[in-house]
């Protein structure tokens, strides 16, 4: 495939003030994680001692993003091996650990990894495995994303401008991101136009954290309120919608942020490209198709409330979906470190050709 003049352009991309900081790592023995929960105030590190405190760091989404939770999960089982000796113990810690949240595939694909070189091989063996999951994160996200950008540039242009919801950026992976990653690499070829990002209620991992990634990185950006996303499409304003994405099944349904399905009827409806970027380990062949996967459902204060600040009535009911399930006949392109998917077009991520 002929690489298109645009896309051999290569810019500096400016990163801000310790941007290129990671997410998650291991050091002196324990995890050191970002607490998204205090972006975009303030930049403040976890330091993870306990399976207790890792799990807790997960459920309130400290530690988001299914690359990120993926590697979380590895990391939590070398964790559990040096905390917990007692086999009994360590079994307990180990299957809280991979039911922290039920939706993205990656947290327990990195427990099940890391579990099965630590029962093979033992408690060193288990933190190396751990750190090549880190370390293949890192690997992964930079080759899907500078697949994503040629495949935007071979497809759309050689000027792209992308609308995106909630943050598939690198606070969701070790350091580079998914759809932000292939942002950063159309900034890096001189192909990036705008972004368009979507706030994401009811956690504003969009207006928290995306645009916070953004102003970092010097892209240009617009925030809009979710329900604003399907017009900017209407209005022609973007050439495509990149999100990333909690778990693909076998026959191409993509599950993401709730928010995401409704975005892919408006790309549809506008004829622009839904591109889907993540990395192999959030693919899923064991699970035949969206209508198989746990839609976790998530504590209604936090659609009813912002902090101490009552949204709704008390005692309102609601139903707080943290994902949705976008079909396959929306989805355009699966971008992965591998291969690009065409699930509209009837590719299959179980297409035994492409998974070679
Ligand atoms: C790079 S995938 C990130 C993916 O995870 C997010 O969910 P959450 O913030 O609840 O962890 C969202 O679905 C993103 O697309």
């Amino acid at each position: 495939m002929d690489s298109p003049a645009a896309f051999d352009v290569k810019i500096e991309s400016p990163g801000g003030e310790g941007y290129d900081m990671r997410t998650i790592d291991w050091r002196d023995d324990r995890i050191v994680a970002i607490d998204q929960t205090r972006l975009p105030h303030e930049v403040e590190f976890l330091e993870i001692d306990t399976v207790e405190d890792l799990i807790a760091a997960i459920r309130s989404l400290a530690i988001r993003g299914a690359p990120a939770i993926g590697v979380a999960g590895a990391l939590g089982v070398a964790l559990a091996a040096r905390r917990h000796p007692e086999p009994a113990e360590l079994r307990a810690a180990v299957d809280a650990l991979r039911a922290a949240r039920p939706t993205a595939v990656n947290l327990a694909w990195g427990v099940d990894r890391v579990r099965a070189r630590l029962d093979a091989e033992g408690t060193e063996a288990a933190l190396d495995e751990a750190l090549a999951v880190l370390a293949e994160d890192v690997r992964c996200c930079r080759e899907l994303s500078e697949r994503g950008a040629r495949w935007l540039v071979e497809t759309v242009g050689p000027q792209v401008a992308v609308q995106t919801h909630c943050n598939a950026g690198a606070l969701a992976t070790v350091e580079w991101g998914t759809a932000l990653g292939v942002v950063r690499s159309l900034q890096e070829h001189g192909a990036l136009t705008h972004v368009y990002a979507s706030e994401t209620r009811p956690l504003l991992q969009g207006a928290r954290l995306t645009v916070w990634e953004l102003a970092q990185i010097g892209v240009p950006h617009t925030l809009v309120v979710d329900s604003a996303a399907a017009s900017v499409l209407a209005q022609g304003r973007v050439d495509a919608v990149v999100v990333g994405a909690d778990r693909i099944t076998a026959n191409g349904d993509v599950i993401n942020k709730v928010g995401t399905y409704p975005l892919a009827l408006a790309a549809a409806r506008a004829g622009v490209p839904m591109v889907v970027a993540a990395p192999e380990s959030t693919v899923d062949l064991a699970t035949p198709s969206g209508a198989d996967v746990h839609i976790e459902v998530r504590d209604p204060e936090e659609i009813t409330a912002l902090g101490a600040v009552a949204l709704a009535p008390k005692g309102t009911g609601t139903l707080n979906y943290a994902f949705d399930v976008t079909p396959a006949d929306l989805v355009t392109a699966i971008v992965t470190e591998r291969r690009v998917i065409l699930p509209a077009a009837g590719g299959r991520p179980d297409d035994p050709i492409s998974r070679s």
